[in-house]
């Protein structure tokens, strides 16, 4: 007769053998499989990136300007795009001389240009191709964003965050476009925002911009895919950087307040990661934000009207905190 405890034990002995012949090397496998695969995939993008011609606007400052880091500790021959060719020349030769960069022996090169001025992007454009004769990953990355009501704001301020966030990016991105259909490769990427997938109060011109542009390059996506060119937008919360004292307000001047939010936002360089990650796995679009503004993406397209209502509320309350 077997006893209830000799049948535990054959029960556990045959657990025991499955473990050890089954679930163990199952374990195992799959995890050697993973760390594989996740090695291939990171040589993968680091063979793309190396050497790569890396076109970044706005590296003067912020995002742009880690985004140059990241890519140049990556190996990519650089061009580096801004209004500041001093601010440029000095990013260029802090690259230069980062001695961790060694392996990265391209200087990187630096273009001038106003993104709110159509004609000097042409320019620029011819310049670009003259020099390293082709792009291969453009980062549209240059921004400025703004601060008032729509009742206040003259429609030039309206123009001027249109002109620099979304006319200037894609004029430079159908300058550089032919020449990469004609060699069937290339990258765009474009710095969009939270804000290209939801709209706050008082920021109608940025978000409007922010909104265009996630349209354009979505557009702009399904039709060079036959060309194997890739299109990655990249969609951003707070980060910390100058982008609220930069700002434009309703009459034009400046904001000139670092906003709370930017201030407790992730770090440029944490962002550029991300932007260098994305790149690298060709991703077609990255959300970058914590939960709160993720969550009301969600909340925008699922339950329209009480997103409306929460941002009703918003305003009232930051008009109340302003009036008093
Ligand atoms: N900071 C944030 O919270 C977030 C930022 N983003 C986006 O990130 C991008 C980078 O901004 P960020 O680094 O934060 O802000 P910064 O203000 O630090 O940097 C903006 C960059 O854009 C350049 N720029 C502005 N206007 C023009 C123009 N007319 N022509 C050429 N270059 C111009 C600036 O150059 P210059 O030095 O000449 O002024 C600067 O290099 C923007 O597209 C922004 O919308 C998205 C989500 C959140
Ligand atoms: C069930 C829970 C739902 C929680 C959702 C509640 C909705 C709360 C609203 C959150 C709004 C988030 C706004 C994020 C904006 C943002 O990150 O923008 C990035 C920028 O581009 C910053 O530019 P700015 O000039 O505005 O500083």
């Amino acid at each position: 007769m077997v006893t209830g405890a000799a049948r535990k034990a054959v029960q556990k002995g045959r657990f025991m053998d499955l473990t050890s012949t089954v679930i163990v090397p199952l374990l195992f496998g799959s995890l050697g499989i993973f760390s594989l695969f996740r090695l291939l995939q990171w040589m993968r993008m680091r063979a793309y990136l190396r050497g790569a011609v890396v076109v970044v606007t706005g590296a003067t400052s912020g995002l742009g300007k880690e985004c140059a880091k990241a890519f140049h500790a990556a190996g990519s021959r650089l061009v580096l795009c801004g209004r500041d060719g001093e601010k440029l020349k000095d990013l260029a030769q802090e690259l230069s001389a980062m001695t961790d960069h060694r392996k990265n022996i391209h200087k990187p090169h630096t273009v001038v240009f106003d993104l709110s001025d159509t004609k000097t992007i042409l320019n620029a454009a011819e310049e670009i191709l003259k020099h390293l004769g082709h792009v291969d990953i453009l980062i549209n990355n240059a921004g400025i964003s703004y601060r008032g009501t729509i009742v206040d704001t003259s429609l030039d301020v309206d123009k001027k965050v249109m002109e620099t966030n979304y006319f200037g990016p894609i004029a430079l991105t159908k300058a550089l476009l032919p020449s990469m259909i004609k060699r069937r490769q290339g990258h765009i990427v474009a710095i969009s925002s939270i804000q290209g997938k939801i709209s706050i109060p008082f920021r109608s011109a940025y978000a409007a911009s922010k909104h265009a542009t996630q349209a354009f390059f979505d557009c702009l996506r399904a039709e060079v895919e036959q060309y194997d060119i890739d299109v990655t937008v990249i969609s951003p919360g707070y980060i910390q950087t100058n982008l609220s004292l930069n700002a434009v307000t309703a009459d034009g001047s400046r904001y000139g307040v670092m906003d709370k939010n930017t201030a407790e936002g992730q770090t440029a360089a944490e962002v550029a990661q991300v932007v260098l990650y994305a790149v690298g796995q060709k991703k077609k679009e990255v959300l970058v934000a914590g939960l709160k503004p993720s969550l009301a993406v969600y909340l925008r397209n699922l339950f329209p009207r009480l997103f409306f209502n929460l941002m009703a509320t918003r305003a009232k309350k930051e008009r109340k905190t302003k009036d008093s």
